[in-house]
């Protein structure tokens, strides 16, 4: 039959690319298409080569194995060839193989040694009189590349095998067999370290094993942490040998070598099947890559008989898994809002099947992954899906990429509730400023203010926080106060009872202090400790809502300007009171200031401080009168905890319209929702708290006591405390519950007053 010539240029074609991927994997370690997409190239070229023989070449790819090793290893020769396998990639396909046994051999049932199929590259170990004494890949079957020094730095490979030469020892000359790969835990770090320092990331952990080993270096190999196990023998001299593939497993093992656990022996094509599916369930519980299952018909007599094709024994076959890598295109990019406001772009695909299943939207997680990676709308991407996991774009294809593919931008304002994002300096994540109003932040939101380090409200968990918005009673916390009986009481499984006990709670809740109220405000950032240092420092709420980025922020230090420098300057300004720049036409008054700045005799002012100082003051007032302190101010901002980070939250946070609303009706006198102490006051203070005994105080706490610890902190801080957690001369009260230990004895020794469970009722209520 002749070959059409459109079929002749499609195999050409094939050939071609077949041989450029086998490059890329085999030889660089860096495949540009998943391993399901080249497998659909092999198979089309295996199908014509079959319906066209005279297209069938001794040099095919489909009649070869791997590549030929690369050069700058030495060569070396297999005695025996290292093979490929035949693949099956359903369960018909795994019968046909039977089928096709069963036949050759005349029996009903075969015995199979299953295994696991380890996703990593195959290398044959050579034991002389026991002692390991070389080390080859695969190569193109014939021939591999030397890595005997990078293998002996595998933990799991013996230099030596265990027991003895003979009868029952090793054989004087023993080829063994066997799977090189890296455990996820050790792939991640690789990567997470190629990442760190702009090395090379590796696109799976088969890329990265093979990629490890193929180290001229050993010592970059040992780094690596490989691991193997051992699945077959090549040449063996000098003994005789079990007859059959399991049993030869078990000896080798014996010797010390790693031999895989999860192999078994299984009677029948469908114990077969009953093992795939077993362990293609627990395939994402190992530590390890798997990408199918082989097969192998155990009795050696009957491999001997069943022989080899080109590339593959006829006795044993690889039944894959579902494929969990595949190439589809990104059509676009959504930002979806979690419920803490974290936006994550998702990818909207062209719908693909992978692992089984068709996805058609995966994750890029952040922007930060999305730059790294470099996507861009139109692109050809890698999607993986393992497992539960949810789908997500491993990478894109830069070679692939259409004309006008487009960057992908972070939107400006929130999908949801159209409040500003946030990607403040140096995080990954975007976020939605919006928190007391955004829909998507809803439940977090009120669940955050109610909670008991916040407004601290009664009665008021998650279930109900879940079923008041969900009902629509409760849109934000200012809601909350608005609620009535009648409303409470509809709800499902609200008693009365309950009902106004959370009336009273919410009540109760009102009388709070600034420091809490702007902890429960969710500001992203901003924890209790951070909130009580915003409550002393601003006083009050309206202070702190309208402090701009130089409030919240000192400035940064200036280059240059220590605190020498500083106080030379200061005592300068300070002696000569009369004298300042001389303005001339064209010269702005910063420059004339660093100009005059750098002339004056000022011990250590460098000229390029001078105009560092310049810039930051402008004009030479704004520099008189200052301290050298202030002058030589680090970064510190003069509130504690707030750096330039949590300052962009703040400062987002408060200038979202929505959310200004939303604390406008938490004040709304109406319904008088926050009653906290006047605003002179530190407001850290519950009312009455400046006449309480306990006001200034130092106390620490020991023992077991009847309310929990923080119980105890807390309300003890209420009243004016200052609770620590060690003894030393300043604690003025130690409180003592049961089996106390070492803190009682030390304030004992330094005479501290120490009072009991018995005394905490009335210490607590003041
Ligand atoms: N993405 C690409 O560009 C690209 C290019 C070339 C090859 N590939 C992939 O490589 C694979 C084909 O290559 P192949 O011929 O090297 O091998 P294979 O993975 O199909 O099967 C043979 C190999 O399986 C390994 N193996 C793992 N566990 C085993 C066990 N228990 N017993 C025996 N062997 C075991 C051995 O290394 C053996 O050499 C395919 O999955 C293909 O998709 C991908």
């Amino acid at each position: 039959m002749s070959v059409p010539a459109s079929e002749r240029e499609r195999a050409e074609v094939l050939r071609r690319s077949i041989e450029y991927h086998n490059d890329r994997y085999y030889r660089q370690d860096d495949p540009e298409i998943p391993d399901a997409e080249y497998d659909r190239l092999l198979r089309e070229l295996q199908d014509l080569e079959a319906r066209y023989p005279e297209l069938r070449r001794a040099d095919s790819p489909t009649q070869r194995v791997g590549a030929e090793p690369v050069s700058s290893f030495d060569e070396v020769e297999h005695r025996l060839p290292m093979l490929s396998l035949a693949n099956a990639f359903d369960e018909q396909e795994l019968r046909d193989f039977d089928r096709r046994v069963r036949e050759a051999l005349g029996i009903e049932r075969v015995r199979y040694s299953a295994e696991p199929k380890l996703d990593g590259l195959a290398v044959s170990l050579l034991y002389q009189d026991g002692i390991l004494t070389q080390a080859a890949t695969r190569g193109d079957g014939h021939r591999g590349e030397d890595v005997t020094a990078q293998v002996r730095t595998i933990r799991d490979v013996p230099l030596r095998l265990r027991g003895s030469e003979g009868a029952d020892g090793w054989p004087s000359l023993l080829e063994v067999r066997g799977e090189v790969f890296l455990t996820y835990a050790r792939f991640e770090a690789i990567n997470e370290h190629a990442r760190r320092s702009g090395g090379k990331v590796f696109a799976n952990p088969r890329n990265a094993a093979a990629g490890s080993l193929r180290q001229l270096d050993p010592s970059i190999t040992a780094a690596r942490g490989l691991s193997m196990f051992c699945y077959g023998l090549g040449a063996v001299e000098g003994a005789s040998w079990s007859d059959s593939h399991s049993g030869s497993l078990v000896r080798i093992a014996h010797w010390g070598l790693p031999v895989s656990p999860e192999q078994r022996v299984v009677e029948g094509v469908e114990d077969c099947i009953g093992y795939h599916t077993a362990i293609g369930a627990r395939r994402n519980q190992l530590d390890y890559a798997i990408d199918g299952v082989v097969f192998k018909v155990d009795r050696r007599p009957d491999q001997e008989r069943l022989g080899f094709v080109a590339r593959a024994p006829r006795w044993a076959i690889a039944y894959k898994f579902p494929a969990q890598e595949e190439l589809t295109t990104v059509e676009a990019v959504e930002f979806q809002v979690g419920r803490t406001g974290a936006l994550t772009p998702v990818a909207r695909l062209a719908p693909v099947q992978v692992g089984g299943v068709t996805v058609s939207n995966a994750t890029l997680h952040n922007m930060d992954e999305i730059e790294r990676k470099d996507v861009r709308i139109g692109d050809t991407v890698y999607v993986r899906r393992a497992g539960d996991v949810i789908p997500e774009v491993i990478r894109a294809l830069p070679e692939r990429r259409p004309f006008g593919a487009e960057p992908v931008q972070l939107p400006a304002h929130c999908p949801v509730c159209h409040s500003d994002v946030l990607r403040a300096e140096g995080e990954a994540v975007a976020r939605c400023t919006g928190g007391l109003f955004c829909p998507a932040q809803r439940k977090e939101a009120i669940k955050h203010f109610a909670s008991r380090r916040a407004m601290d409200i009664e009665g008021l968990g998650d279930k109900l926080v879940s079923q008041l918005v969900d009902t629509g009673l409760v849109e934000d916390p200012a809601d909350l106060y608005r609620l009535s009986l009648e409303q409470l009481t509809q709800l499902d499984r609200m008693g009365e009872k309950s009902a106004q006990n959370l009336l009273a709670a919410l009540d109760t809740s009102r009388r709070t202090t600034l420091a809490r109220f702007i902890y429960a405000l969710g500001i992203r950032e901003v924890g209790e400790a951070t909130a009580r240092a915003l409550a002393e420092h601003f006083g009050d709420l309206d202070a702190l809502m309208g402090a701009g980025a130089a409030e919240l922020l000192a400035p940064a230090g200036i280059k240059g300007v220590g605190i020498k420098t500083a106080e030379a300057l200061v005592s300068y300004l300070e002696g000569h009171p009369d004298e300042s720049p001389e303005p001339s036409p064209g010269v702005s008054v910063q420059e004339a200031l660093a100009e005059w700045l750098a002339t004056r005799p000022i011990r250590g002012l460098k000229p390029d401080a001078a105009r560092a100082i310049a810039e930051r003051f402008e004009r030479i007032e704004r520099l008189r009168g200052i301290s050298a302190a202030a002058l030589a101010a680090g970064q510190a901002s003069p509130i504690e905890g707030i750096g330039p980070v949590v300052a962009a939250h703040i400062r987002a946070f408060f200038s979202q319209p929505h959310n200004r609303e939303v604390i406008a009706k938490l004040r709304d006198p109406e319904i008088g929702a926050i009653d906290w102490e006047a605003p002179s006051d530190t407001a850290m203070v519950e009312p009455g708290r400046a006449s309480a005994p306990l006001n200034g105080k130092t106390v620490v706490i020991t023992g077991s006591l009847s309310l929990p610890r923080d119980e105890i902190k807390r309300r003890l801080e209420a009243q004016g405390a200052k609770v620590t957690g060690s003894v030393s001369k300043n604690t003025d009260l130690l409180i003592a519950g049961a089996d106390p230990g070492g803190k009682l004895s030390r304030a004992q020794d330094l005479g501290i007053e120490v009072v009991g469970e018995e005394a905490l009722d009335d210490l607590l209520a003041g």
